[in-house]
């Protein structure tokens, strides 16, 4: 079902790969559409600075694509936020030896180039999108790579297998912003495309709001659009109303 109009008191959280941008085959090689860091700005200034980007990728790299993106930023599935535009704390208390965690990956990984390894500073995911059928390849390492690294999570993604810290989530990260200053008492907008999304979106309905799915697949989310184009549409109506 299409959604509604975005709420006036919304507070409006949005996954980046698949929902605001289509996917690709790397990580790396995603094109952010023109209009994208204007309509973002507002979106902010719209609902006085309660919209948050929320994505499995670190921060560090959603700034490279979106270098002026004034809201929030909760990044590495939850493990790491970004309140100011600037400073990046970590939000898990998991103790972790990333360069052990990222030379291992890469070791595992060696015998098969067509696997890309995406090192983040609380994880690694492993991608096998240029081959598919590495994906019991990728599974098996990753199984691995969680069971020698106590504190580490499964998280399977689209074409990919993400190792992060326990206990950090995007539904953790949409608790976590709807407790502060300027979202708190707003209604809880969510989309997203992937697995990943689906507890953010719950956790969004539970609390009054809404979620939206990006794309097809089963979803807890009570609408839905088609795609990354219908989405932006969606958005842009909101921003004529
Ligand atoms: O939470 P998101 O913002 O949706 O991020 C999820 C993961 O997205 C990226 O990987 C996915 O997109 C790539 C580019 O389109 C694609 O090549 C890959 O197959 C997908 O899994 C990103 O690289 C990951 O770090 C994010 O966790």
């Amino acid at each position: 079902m299409t959604p509604p109009d975005l709420p006036a008191d919304a507070a409006l959280f949005l996954d980046f790969d698949g929902c605001l941008v289509e996917i690709s085959d790397r990580p790396d090689s995603i094109t952010v559409p023109e209009a994208l860091p204007a309509r973002l700005a507002r979106l902010h200034q719209r609902l006085d600075g309660a919209v948050a980007l929320i994505s499995g990728r670190d921060i560090a790299d959603l700034r490279r694509y979106l270098p002026d993106f004034p809201g929030a930023i909760a990044g590495s599935h939850g493990a790491e936020v970004s309140l100011d535009g600037r400073r990046i704390e970590a939000v898990h208390g998991v103790d972790l030896d990333v360069a052990a965690l990222h030379r291992a990956a890469r070791d595992l990984a060696a015998p098969h180039p067509a696997v890309l390894v995406e090192v983040k500073p609380h994880g690694v995911s492993l991608h096998y999108r240029a081959d598919p059928a590495l994906r019991g390849f990728v599974e098996d390492m990753m199984a691995r790579l969680a069971e020698a690294h106590p504190g580490m999570a499964l998280q399977p993604s689209k074409m990919a297998v993400e190792l992060r810290p326990e206990g950090s989530s995007k539904d953790g990260a949409l608790a976590r912003l709807m407790g502060l200053d300027g979202f708190a008492g707003r209604v809880p907008v969510y989309a997203g495309d992937d697995l990943t999304d689906e507890a953010a979106i719950a956790e969004a309905q539970a609390r009054g709001g809404f979620g939206i799915k990006i794309g097809e697949g089963e979803t807890v989310a009570r609408y839905r659009l088609p795609g990354t184009e219908a989405l932006a549409g969606w958005l842009d109506r909101a921003l004529a109303g």
